[in-house]
């Protein structure tokens, strides 16, 4: 096994149904490709009680397998994984959804592209080679390619995914990008990946399947796509 250590900070709000599902299967992919890792679970005081389901997950797969830092209420998105961070043993960092948009699955093809070239980021890409999209509305749809149309054209960061949150860091990578991240909410994806590449860090790409979530409602609502375009914005002036 090498010295190597995979940490999952995973922001739950309503995910009590995904979780001991996507906690298996991440368990069940670390350990067949015997890789070190953990899951840091940032919940936000979830009404459907999310964090009981969290601590019996911590009894099962162990304390140095699931880390629960939990915060008082719904703070957003953004902020959730600046939390997580703080709680990171390992040396890479991915970060995912709870709700199995993203798949577990396609955590070791991650990590296979950043050996690659040694990556500083790996993106997941719904927008390039066999990714996709599967289960949005046309709406839906039409503000994701929206949202990374209009950031690539001001931003040109070359990247073909900008919003998506699926990816692979390295840590001390993710901490000096997160510390000049401004943005709280969904927009935190598109932000940190153009401070990113405006920083010179290298970011490899790999194609992923983003499938709508079967159980719960997606918390994007038009508070968020005002950040966004507020995002955008401010870092096209800042740049
Ligand atoms: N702790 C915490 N978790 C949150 C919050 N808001 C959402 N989450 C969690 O963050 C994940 C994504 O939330 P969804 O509500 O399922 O997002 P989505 O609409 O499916 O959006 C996805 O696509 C966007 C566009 O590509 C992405 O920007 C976004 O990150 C996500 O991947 C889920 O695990 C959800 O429980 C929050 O305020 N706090
Ligand atoms: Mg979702």
């Amino acid at each position: 096994m090498s010295s190597d250590k995979y940490s999952v900070i995973l922001p739950t709000y309503n995910e009590r149904r995904n979780l001991p599902i996507l906690i298996y299967l991440l368990a069940k992919t670390f350990k067949e490709h015997k890789l070190n890792w953990e899951v840091i679970i940032v919940d936000d005081n979830s009404p459907d009680g999310t964090q009981e389901i969290a601590k019996k997950l911590i009894d099962i797969f162990g304390s140095e397998h699931i880390q629960l830092r939990p915060r008082a209420g719904k703070l957003g998105l953004g902020t959730a994984y600046v939390h997580g961070l703080q709680y990171v043993t390992g040396n890479f960092v991915i970060i995912m959804d709870a709700d199995f948009s993203h798949h577990p699955e396609a955590i070791p093809r991650f990590i296979a592209k950043q050996k690659e070239k040694d990556y500083d980021i790996v993106t997941g890409t719904r927008y390039a080679g066999d990714g996709g999209v599967y289960g949005w509305d046309l709406k839906r749809k039409l503000v994701s390619r929206g949202a990374n149309f209009l950031a690539s054209t001001a931003l040109r960061p070359g990247v073909s995914d900008l919003t998506g949150s699926f990816r692979l860091y390295k840590k001390e990578v993710l901490s000096t990008v997160i510390s000049q991240t401004k943005s709280k909410g969904y927009v935190f994806q598109m932000e940190l990946m153009a401070r990113a590449k405006a920083l010179g860090y290298s970011v490899g790409e790999s194609p992923i399947s983003f499938v709508d979530r079967l159980y719960g409602e997606s918390k994007l609502g038009g508070d968020e796509i005002v950040g966004y375009l507020k995002g955008v914005w401010n870092l096209f002036t800042s740049i």
